[in-house]
């Protein structure tokens, strides 16, 4: 692909854009469940409760199954140390993303991850998957104290690039992820194959891709 004339870098959702993170996530929020006493959530129970953080996530399951979800603070570092034992076992980059990825990259694209799931986790599964050798910056759901809605991460993330709003693009498959990219001066491309809650089609992105590999022609249309 040629360079895209309006960008410089693009800012990439991970959970439900770039990874299918789902059983992962499930199994270690039913470890937690079962130490808890409470039933096991399924695939489909966990999709819709990503996007939001580890914590609310925990939080979900435990209103979902007849938990406390104030307990999910007091959970979280059990949580937490039981995901990132294990956060790679089926977690993979969706079809075509490691290729695109790499067209992404030769065509001369600044690439970030900006993503609400804890950085630790992030930077950990990143590396088991080989896709952080395409990260010129990552930024958790922890790494600051604000996360998406919020448009701080991804400000952080342009900082850290060096590259202005005006020329980067955000990338997610959640509306915090339009939220948040527009809030930071960012055109979205949203992706509608991953954990949106409610419909992709409809949270305002200026551009809609049901496969990551269409995401160079989506950039190019700017
Ligand atoms: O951890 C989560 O809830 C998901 O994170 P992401 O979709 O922002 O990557
Ligand atoms: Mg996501």
């Amino acid at each position: 692909m040629d360079r895209p004339q309006r960008f410089d870098a693009v800012l990439l959702d991970l959970d439900g854009t770039l990874i299918d993170s789902a059983r992962d996530l499930m199994e270690a929020l039913n470890r937690l469940l079962a130490e808890q006493g409470l039933r096991a959530v399924d695939l489909d129970e966990t999709r819709a409760m990503i996007g939001d953080g580890a914590r609310v996530l925990v939080e979900r399951a435990l209103a979902r199954t007849g938990g406390a979800p104030d307990d999910a603070a007091r959970l979280m570092p059990r949580f937490l140390a039981i995901y990132e034992a294990d956060a790679s076992r089926h977690t993979r980059p969706y079809p075509g993303v490691v290729e695109t990825l790499e067209r992404l990259k030769a065509a001369g694209l600044r690439l970030a991850v900006v993503t609400n799931k804890p950085e630790a986790a992030t930077r950990a599964i990143l590396e088991a998957l080989a896709l952080d050798r395409f990260m010129d910056a990552v930024v958790g759901g922890d790494t600051l104290a604000q996360r998406k809605p919020d448009p701080a991460p991804l400000r952080e993330a342009l900082r850290r690039l060096g590259i202005e709003a005006g020329r980067a693009a955000m990338v997610g498959d959640n509306h915090h992820d339009v939220e948040a990219g527009h809030a930071a001066g960012l055109p979205v491309v949203a992706v509608s194959y991953g954990y949106a809650h409610g419909a992709p089609g409809e949270f305002g992105a200026e551009r809609l891709i049901d496969r990551f590999p269409d995401l160079p022609d989506a950039l190019n249309s700017f």
